[in-house]
């Protein structure tokens, strides 16, 4: 297999494609297994961050009509704090756990500002 060959390789590698005739039928079915539970947990992760956006615009729109601030760092540390607990007893790396939360917690404040920018524009 070259790289001049399309469709035989993944895209950017050289790895062969595991739907390639040749990858074993107990290799694929096992691999198959997994990435359904792969695809599973995707789906309860998307649902359960949508659930949680919604909370916080609710939590945005509530700072905005009583002219709170969009973040609030203390809530922030203690969350840190808990999530790299709850990381380390689940086996998952603690310093991973808090970046993805900082990457949330970075969109959320994003969107209350822009609910206080709305708001103010509404209000006067
Ligand atoms: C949702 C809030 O607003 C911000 C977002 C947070 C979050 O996504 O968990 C936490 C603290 C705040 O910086 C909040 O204050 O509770």
């Amino acid at each position: 297999m070259t790289k001049s060959d399309p469709g035989t390789s993944q895209p950017g590698t050289d790895a062969p494609s595991t739907d390639q005739p040749g990858v074993d039928e107990a290799v694929r079915a096992e691999l198959n297994r997994l990435r359904e539970s792969i695809d599973n947990i995707d789906a309860a992760v998307v649902h359960m961050l949508a659930e949680r956006f919604k909370c916080t615009q609710q939590v945005g729109v509530l700072k905005a009509e009583h002219q709170l601030p969009p973040a609030d760092p203390a809530r922030e540390s203690r969350q840190i704090i808990r999530l790299r607990e709850l990381a380390a007893s689940a086996r998952l790396d603690p310093a991973f756990a808090e970046k993805l939360l900082n990457f949330i917690i970075a969109e959320v404040i994003r969107h209350h500002e822009t609910i206080a920018g709305e708001t103010r524009d509404s209000t006067g």
